[in-house]
Parts: C-alpha cells; sequence; structure tokens
C-alpha cells in the first residue's frame, strides 16, 4: 500500500519485485505509468487512482495476469489498444478520465465484473452503450465493422422556470421565428396565436433545427411550470442536457429568488450532477432599463451566495467525516458522542468520496442572466447564437458528435416515418422488421434498441417480461397522456370523460348504463358517475381502470392497449394498481389504480391497529424501529409518491395519507411518512418505522428493511442529492421525546458488533439501548449495487436524454 503518498516515481529497481501481486498507488502525483511495474507479469491488483497519468503505455499487456486495475481520476485521453488483451480482467474502473473512444475488440474483456466508465467524454461508442457494459460495448462495435459510422449532432434542450415565466412563448419565438424577424414589435399580438389556457397544456416536447447547415438540432421540452407536474418531471432532466431556467423579469423580485430560480437550481442539481444551466429572464420590455439591469444581478449575486452557502455547508459535513476518520475506529465506537459513532472506515471513506463527488460536481451555470423580450427579434436571435455557442462548445458538450452506426440511426428514423409514427407503440416484431429494413438482423436489433432507450429515443424495457415485447417508440403521444393525468383541473378532466364516453355502450369491460340511446336522465346520471369519479381522483388519486380508458380517449382505444399503457404507468412510480394480485389477471373485477400524488387526506384512514399519527400507541409491549432520511438542501419532487408506488409489491393491507402510509409487511405494521420541512431549521424528512416486541425485534427489521433498500434505490436517481440517515433510538421513541437520539445510519450497513448487548445512547443520561434495537439482524444494502457497474447506476426515465456533459456522473437512463 502505497496510497496517498505524493510519489511522482518508481525505483528502477522497483520491477525486481517480481513476486508482488497487488500494489495501490492511488492518490499520488505520477504523471507517467510508472514503467517499473510493467516487467512485474504476477501483478494481478493494480490500484492506480487519483493520479495525473495522461496515457496507458502500450506494454500493460504484459501484466498478463491482471485480475484488477483501477485507472480513474486520471486525465487519460486514449486506452493503448493492447488493453483489450488483458483478458483476465474482472475489475476494470475507468471513471472521471478524458477517454472518447474506446479500443476495438472490447468484448474480449468479457469477464470485466466491475465497470466504471462515468465521467468520460465518450462518443465511440456513446456514453449511452459504454455504460450497458462490455456486451453492449461489443455488440456496438460489431454493428460499427458492419455498417458506416454516422454522426447526429442533436442536444436536448429543457425550457424549466415557475408557471408563467414565459417558457412557452420563448419555446414559439426561439424555434419557430414567429414573433422575432421581419415582423417587429408592432404585430405582436397577432403574430402568435395566444397561450392555452393554464393547465390545458402540459410538458411539451418540440424539435427545432437551430443551424441546418451543421445538421444542429435541439430537441426542446417545455416543462409545464405547474406543481401539479411535479411527479413527472424529474424524469425528463437527464444528464447531457442544457438546462434553460426561465425568470419572469417583470414579476421577479429579490425575495422571490428561492421559489423562481434556487430551487428549481437544486432540483437540477440534484438530478443531474454538474449539469449546464443557462438563466434567461424574459418580459424585458415590461422592465425599465435600470430595473432590467438590478434584477439580473440580483439573480447572478443570489446564485453565487446559494452556491457558496451550499459548497460552505458541503465542506463543513466533509470536514466532520475527516475529523471522525482521523480518530481511530476503536476510539469512535467508544465515544456515543460523537459523530459517526461506531461507523467503519469504510464506510467513513464511502461517505467522504460522496461529499467529494457533491463538491467536485457542482452546476455548471453560465454567466450572465440573459434578459429576452419576446418581441425583441434582436434578443432573440442574441439568445439563438448564445445556445448554439454553448452546444458547440466542445467542452462543455464534448459528445455532441456521437459516433453511430448507420443502421441504428436508420432503424431510429424508420421508427419515426409513417405510418408506424402514428402508432402509440410497436410490438417486437414490428420493430424487427423495421430492423430488417435498416439492415439489422433479430440478433443485432436488441442492443440497437437498448441504445435508442438509453439515449432517451424510444422506451424498450429489456428487462421487464410485461414491456419488453413493446417499443415505446411515440414519445410526444406518451408525454400526452401523461399530461392527461396532472392536469388536476376537474372541469377538463369531466369534460374528457363526457366526451369519452360517448359511444362507450358496446365498449369493453365496465360500461355506464345503456349508451346507445341517452335520455336526459341518463345523461344526468352519467354526468353525476363520473363527477363522483372525478372527485375520488382528485381527493384520494382513485380511478377504476374503465374510466381511466375513458379518460385517455381517444390515445387508447383498444382493452389491451390500456393494459399495457397501466403497466408502463406502474414501472415509471405513478400509480399502482389497488387489487390486482402481482402477476394474475383479476378475473373480471374491475381494477382500480390509485395516484399517490393525488392523495388528499392529511393522515391515512385509520386502521384497527393503529389509533395516532406514530406508533406510539404500542409503548407498553413493543419497542419502535424508526429509519429516518433527511434532506437539508432539497427533497426531491415527487419522491413520497414515487415511492408510495415503488413499496407497493413488499406491503399489504395498506392506507395511504398525503404524508402517511400505514400498512403491513406480513403481519408486521409498517409506517412510512413524510414531513415537509419547516424553516432551515427542520429539513424534510422521511421515516420508514415498525414494532415488535423485543424478543422478535428481528420481524420489526424485516419489515422495514426491504423498504430501506427500496428507498435507497429510488435515491439513486438523485446522484447530486444530499441527505442523511439515521437509527432513532427506540429508547428516546417510547418516551416519546420529541427530540430523539439519532444514530449514524451507516450502521444499518454494518455487521452487530460482537460481544455488545448495549448500546451507549447518549440523551437521558446516557441510557442503554438493546444492540438489536440499532443495527438489523444482518446488515443492509446502502448502495444495492456497489460491486457492479450496471446495478449501481441509478435509474432514470430518460424521455430523451442526449450528449453528457464533460464531467458525467453515474446514470441509468432506464425506468
Ligand atoms: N410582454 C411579454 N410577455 C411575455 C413574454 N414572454 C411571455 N409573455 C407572456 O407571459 C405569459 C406566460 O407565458 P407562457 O409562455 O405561457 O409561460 P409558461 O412559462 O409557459 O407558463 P406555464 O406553462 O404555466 O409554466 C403569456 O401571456 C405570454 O404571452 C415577454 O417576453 N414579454
Amino acid at each position: 500500500m502505497l496510497d496517498n503518498n505524493g510519489l511522482q516515481a518508481l525505483p528502477e529497481q522497483f520491477s525486481h519485485l517480481q513476486r508482488l501481486k497487488m500494489l495501490n498507488l492511488s492518490s499520488n502525483l505520477f504523471e507517467e505509468f510508472p514503467a517499473a511495474l510493467l516487467p512485474l507479469a504476477g501483478m494481478e491488483e493494480l490500484y492506480l487512482s487519483r493520479n495525473q497519468l495522461t496515457s496507458v503505455p502500450s506494454l500493460i499487456s504484459g501484466l498478463g495476469r491482471l485480475l484488477t486495475l483501477w485507472l480513474d481520476n486520471n486525465r487519460i485521453r486514449y486506452l493503448p489498444d493492447s488493453i483489450v488483451e488483458l483478458t483476465g480482467l474482472e475489475e476494470l474502473v475507468l471513471q472521471g478520465n478524458q477517454i472518447a473512444v474506446l479500443p476495438d475488440n472490447f468484448g474480449q474483456l468479457s469477464r470485466v465484473g466491475l465497470w466504471k466508465i462515468k465521467d468520460n467524454p465518450l462518443i465511440q461508442p456513446p456514453y449511452e452503450v459504454c455504460m450497458k457494459g462490455i456486451p453492449y460495448i461489443a455488440a456496438y462495435q460489431k454493428e460499427l465493422a458492419h455498417s458506416q459510422p454516422a454522426v447526429q449532432p442533436r442536444l436536448k434542450l429543457l425550457l424549466m422556470g415557475h408557471k408563467a415565466s414565459g417558457k412557452t412563448l420563448l419555446r414559439h419565438c426561439l424555434t419557430e421565428e414567429r414573433v422575432g424577424g421581419s415582423q417587429g414589435g408592432a404585430d405582436k399580438e397577432k403574430s402568435y396565436s395566444p397561450s392555452p389556457p393554464p393547465g390545458s397544456k402540459g410538458i411539451e416536447v418540440t424539435s427545432w433545427t437551430a443551424d441546418a447547415s451543421r445538421g444542429l438540432r435541439f430537441i426542446v421540452y417545455d416543462l409545464a411550470g405547474d406543481e401539479s407536474y411535479e411527479v413527472i418531471q424529474p424524469f425528463f432532466l437527464s444528464p447531457g442536457a442544457l438546462y434553460v431556467l426561465v425568470v419572469n423579469l417583470a414579476t421577479y423580485e429579490p425575495c422571490f429568488f428561492p421559489t423562481t430560480v434556487g430551487s428549481f437550481l437544486h432540483r437540477v442539481g440534484a438530478r443531474v450532477p454538474h449539469a449546464v444551466v443557462c438563466i434567461v429572464g424574459t418580459h424585458a420590455d415590461l422592465c425599465a432599463e435600470r430595473e432590467l439591469e438590478e434584477k439580473c444581478l440580483d439573480i447572478h449575486r443570489q446564485i453565487a451566495l446559494q452556491e457558496k452557502h451550499d459548497a460552505e455547508g458541503l465542506n463543513r459535513l466533509a470536514q466532520v467525516v475527516d475529523e471522525a476518520l482521523a480518530r481511530d475506529f476503536e476510539l469512535r465506537s467508544a465515544s456515543p458522542h460523537a459523530a459517526y459513532y461506531g461507523v467503519s472506515d469504510k464506510n467513513l471513506r464511502r461517505r467522504k468520496a460522496h461529499f467529494q463527488y457533491l463538491l467536485n460536481h457542482r452546476l455548471q451555470i453560465l454567466s450572465p442572466v440573459l434578459p429576452v423580450s419576446c418581441w425583441d427579434p434582436r434578443l432573440l436571435q442574441r439568445l439563438r447564437d448564445k445556445l448554439l455557442s454553448v452546444a458547440e462548445h466542445r467542452e462543455i458538450f464534448p459528445n455532441l458528435h456521437r459516433v453511430l452506426p448507420r443502421s441504428w440511426q436508420v432503424l431510429e428514423e424508420l421508427h419515426f416515418q409513417p405510418p408506424q409514427a402514428q402508432r402509440l407503440w410497436l410490438s417486437w416484431w414490428d420493430s424487427a422488421r423495421l430492423g430488417l429494413q435498416a439492415g439489422l438482423t433479430e440478433d443485432r436489433l436488441q442492443s440497437a434498441l437498448s441504445y435508442l432507450h438509453e439515449s432517451g429515443k424510444l422506451l424498450y424495457f429489456e428487462d421487464s417480461p410485461a414491456l419488453k415485447e413493446h417499443v415505446f417508440h411515440n414519445l410526444t403521444r406518451l408525454i400526452d397522456i401523461l399530461n392527461v393525468f396532472f392536469q388536476r383541473d376537474a372541469s377538463l378532466l369531466l369534460h374528457k370523460l363526457l366526451l369519452g364516453t360517448n359511444g362507450e355502450g358496446e365498449a369493453e369491460g365496465e360500461s355506464f348504463p345503456a349508451m346507445a340511446l341517452p335520455t336526459p336522465n341518463q345523461d344526468v346520471l352519467r354526468a353525476t358517475q363520473l363527477h363522483h369519479y372525478v372527485e375520488g381522483f382528485l381527493l384520494h388519486g382513485l380511478l377504476p381502470a374503465h374510466v381511466i380508458r375513458l379518460l385517455l380517449k381517444p390515445h387508447v382505444q383498444a382493452q389491451q392497449d390500456l393494459q399495457l399503457l397501466l403497466e408502463l404507468l406502474e414501472k415509471m412510480g405513478l400509480c399502482y394498481c389497488l387489487n390486482k394480485p402481482k402477476g394474475k389477471p383479476l378475473n373480471g373485477s374491475t381494477a382500480w389504480y390509485k395516484f399517490p400524488c393525488y392523495v388528499q387526506n392529511e393522515v391515512p384512514h385509520a386502521e384497527a391497529w393503529i389509533n395516532g399519527t406514530n406508533l406510539a400507541g404500542q409503548s407498553f409491549v413493543a419497542e419502535q424501529l424508526q429509519i429516518e432520511y433527511s434532506f437539508p438542501f432539497t427533497f426531491p419532487p415527487g419522491l413520497f409518491a414515487r415511492y408510495s408506488v415503488q413499496i407497493n409489491s413488499h406491503v399489504v393491507h395498506r392506507s395511504d395519507g398525503k404524508f402517511q402510509i400505514f400498512a403491513y409487511r406480513g403481519k408486521v405494521p409498517v409506517v412510512v411518512s413524510y414531513r415537509p420541512a419547516k424553516g432551515v431549521l427542520q429539513p424534510d424528512t422521511l421515516s420508514i418505522a415498525s414494532h415488535a416486541s423485543l424478543p422478535n425485534i428481528w420481524t420489526a427489521w424485516q419489515a422495514i428493511t426491504p423498504l430501506v433498500e427500496e428507498l435507497n434505490v429510488l435515491l439513486q436517481e438523485w446522484p447530486g442529492l444530499h441527505y442523511t440517515v439515521h437509527i432513532l433510538c427506540s429508547k428516546c421513541l417510547k418516551r416519546g421525546s420529541p427530540n430523539p437520539h439519532a444514530f449514524p445510519g451507516e450502521l444499518l450497513s454494518q455487521p452487530r458488533p460482537e460481544g455488545v448487548a448495549e448500546i451507549i445512547c447518549p440523551k437521558n443520561g446516557s441510557e442503554r439501548v438493546n444492540v438489536a434495537l440499532v443495527y438489523p439482524p444482518t446488515p443492509t444494502v446502502i448502495s444495492p449495487c456497489s460491486n457492479s457497474w450496471s446495478l449501481n447506476e441509478p435509474r432514470t426515465f430518460n424521455i430523451v436524454g442526449n450528449q453528457r456533459p464533460q464531467a458525467y456522473s453515474c446514470w441509468k437512463k432506464h425506468l
């Protein structure tokens, strides 16, 4: 172990250490790969992480016994072709370098199980292929050998911002040039069709060829500002996009910064670390020159303050970890008052690495704030030019010019051509037929579809038994469908349902009373019934399948299509079926779906076993377990709703409230609670609790552990998010303490210390707590896949992904 020593070179004689099998030279100052290592043919594990290497010598292939090679966080631009000769490699870690192209025949490294490649400006294969693993890279390289390479510069552009900030008008002006150009300000009212009524448009996506000569196309996403869309917005925030945060300068006041700018930046940063953000101030025509200048300056100043505050906070937290690490583990475990009491060095280092990651991947906010008026062609043109220059900046979007096999590109184009373009989805076979036209045989289709899915062009769930037979290529229509669910406007929903019932008399499944020739009375009856459904939806998030079908007309017609769509919505974590046994049919009864983001009742309908807002009522026999997650900077929008769906496969007899879920895991009760922030001192928290009597406390652990792991998986979709996990002290909870002691959540992933029966809780005069109330019987999985690339990556539903920024974070772009 020679890590962390400031080494720049090794003596020549080092090569005499012929029996050396493992060497750790990480965190040193090597600028060149130490030549003295190359003759060490027996070497099995070599760690050169966090140095300053710029290249790897081709003689590395001489280390033929190498199983582990860690070269992450260097400055490597190229890998030698000979690296593929290291066929015994099981771990290859290359993240955080400058690698754009992988050598051919990468498939030879088929034994690599731990593969890390994020944070490289990859274009060949593109990142979406590389992150899927070696077999996908091999398939890509094979395909490229078959087919011509093609370059397709395309960038996803996301317009975000508060309601009525001017996103839609800006999109029209930028992409259609309706208002700008020769028309000028005088014709403005005539030249732009009025906005649709609020809440009726939702998220929209358009394609904009910004520079025909260079073939550069933006896929513009206009994310609705209304908060009802919060639960689906994160799906669209994907790495490699250009984020445009739109602020209405006419209404902006410094006190509105947190809601109109600050919170958006936090969200983007939490979801897409190191994202590129450009701030655009609209309504400049309504501001005096001085006012404009002051407001832009204020936004600029407050962004800097927010960034400084966040970075200082993270630095302080990292320092606490450093201090804990500086102490010996034994010492740390003997001081219950100290931070990270009992936490292992490994867990502390992991924590430290995360803080470092968060600090190194702050947002890339382009300044200054760009003021525009949608009626001023000059300002609009300036914005267009700016967006183009940012997109084409090699340092900012290095992989805009990714290389694809021509066959994959043709396959994509064919999916979007008539007649198939109009359909909501294609069967796998239909897609395979298109594949043949593109020159792809069936066995090569999978990798092409997988790439198109990963890059957000279409949805193809190769791992889902229910969905893998379908290719969801019509994303615009899918977004239209999502918009239907998130309108939250009773009259609009009712209107849709009434339209939908026309001709429903002969429809399959449950139907409404005799609709062939409705009498006025029947009309009233039908309207009343539908009104109840709408009320139930807006209050409890409940809808029966046949009403969902009415709502989705004309997008969805056949029962089978509806079924598929509901599967998709479940997969996205937007709803769950209340009464469908997993994987079994419903035997003719009506399926009811619950959309947790719509639940309005503050507290779940109390069940027999519980009569309060927590489990304290059981204190006479039970011990409580409660794991609490807190989110000091930002709480991911829609997280609680998504989590509510995610846990459904683990629980029974559930009852959902707006902020709480009561349920059972087998016979053991569990409570999941979300507590929104109350000012800066009390952050948002999400907790998972259960209880049992002490001898049987393992049952409570069994109840909550899968829920904890499920939350950990979900949180990986926000790799830039800072949150902490704690195990609340059972004794404090039992006493009803308003501020129970919190043991570090890291203990959940550590084995119970041997020979220790009790742990000290520093509150209430150093009380002793049974060790079984702090440590689970077997360690839980913190990051469920820390030793496998594919699972380690957060999951994202990336409706259209695109290029990744230069230093790209870990992501897995599918549901
Ligand atoms: N005077 C003026 N009005 C603008 C400008 N940009 C937008 N507007 C108006 O501001 C209102 C809101 O604009 P939208 O484009 O609908 O806002 P949005 O951000 O898409 O709103 P949501 O979809 O609710 O999030 C509309 O009436 C626009 O015509 C501008 O630069 N100047």
